[in-house]
């Protein structure tokens, strides 16, 4: 069937109509700027340590025609060795609180959202950096994980291809939080390719050897990636398991909101492992279990993160989905 009979038209049409441009396919620009943020929260010390490293030894994420700027985005925090100041910095990009202008009177982690906005954004414009990697640890047994807010990102989609191969055979696990209602405002939404960088499991204010290698060999792949990518190699279309999170799970609690149970043995130090109906979640003093009750098996992460007994979450409930992404290719080599 040749592209002008009038079957061909209609199927160009129709293609059109999918939102699928033939003629640019997978075609994305240079990565010229690329941001590397540490201590957003300034207890989860690998990023705090790389960062700072980083800032001193720039020529190991060093590469050719691209600007890698290493940032310390929380340095308040970072000096008391504490998440946060005033409020959690990775929540409060959203319009609202970038552009307040009570100045003087802002919140610590108000002011300095506005200033990295202002250096390494705005958020949704052309100037904005084109990848941003927050490092982030946590208290949970995840590995090494990427965490994505958009499931039709193709450039983060290949990119999170390439970290999981580059890993292998250790594992690299995808969180998708695009999600309505559990979707936060985060310090990497401000760049046009934003990804988190979690690994643990790690203790707040504590720097473990194996938890550091591991965000170190992310961040390079990462890197590598950008680069084969300016240089003009093009990725074939792909696809990806992630777990997209579903809700927040909170613990039970009494009515002054203080606990009433805990983590259940069987689920502690278990993401990623499949929380079947019946298992337990829970255990209280009396030994009483709470059970999972849903009908279909989920997939656990950040169980027990010391970071969200204030947020109200014991853990995460994701599904496992199949993202794909189109072949990509540099279009300004
Ligand atoms: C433990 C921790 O801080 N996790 C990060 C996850 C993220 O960066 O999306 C957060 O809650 O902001
Ligand atoms: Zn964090």
């Amino acid at each position: 069937m040749s592209i002008n009979s009038p079957a061909g038209e209609e199927l160009s049409a129709l293609i059109a109509a999918a939102g699928v441009n033939m003629a640019a396919s997978g075609s994305i620009p240079a990565i010229r700027r690329v941001a590397i943020f540490g201590g957003t929260h300034g207890n989860e010390l690998s990023g705090v340590f790389l960062v700072k490293h980083w800032l001193k030894h720039g020529g190991e994420i060093a590469r050719p025609g691209v600007e890698v700027r290493p940032f310390i985005t929380n340095p308040k925090a970072v000096e008391k060795c504490v998440r946060y100041i005033d409020t959690d910095l990775n929540r409060v990009f959203d319009s609202q609180s970038l552009s307040s202008d009570d100045v003087g009177k802002l919140p610590y982690e108000i002011a300095q959202a506005q200033k990295i906005n202002s250096l390494f954004g705005p958020k949704g414009s052309k100037d904005a950096y084109d990848v941003i990697l927050d490092l982030h640890n946590t208290t949970a047994h995840m590995g090494a994980t990427l965490i994505l807010e958009s499931s039709t990102d193709d450039f983060n989609i290949q990119m999170c291809k390439y970290i999981q191969k580059s890993m292998a055979p250790l594992p690299c696990a995808v969180l998708l939080i695009e999600q309505p209602g559990v979707k936060y405002e985060t310090t990497r939404s401000i760049a046009k390719h934003p990804i988190g960088v979690e690994v643990g499991p790690q203790p707040q204010g504590v720097i473990r050897a194996d938890i550091l290698y591991i965000m170190k060999i992310v961040v390079q792949y990462a890197l590598d990636f950008m680069q084969y990518f300016n240089e003009g190699i093009e990725f074939p279309p792909c696809s990806i398991e992630v777990y997209r999170v579903l809700e927040k799970i909170d613990y039970p609690r009494d009515d002054n909101g203080d606990l009433s149970a805990v983590i259940h043995p069987t689920l502690q130090d278990q993401d990623w492992k499949p929380l079947n109906p019946g298992d337990p979640m829970f255990i209280a003093m009396d030994g009483s279990i709470t059970y999972y009750e849903g009908e279909e098996t989920v997939y656990p992460t950040f169980v027990n993160e010391a970071a969200y007994y204030e947020k109200k979450q014991a853990f995460v409930k994701t599904e496992k989905v199949t993202l794909t992404a189109q072949s990509i290719h540099c279009n300004s080599v």
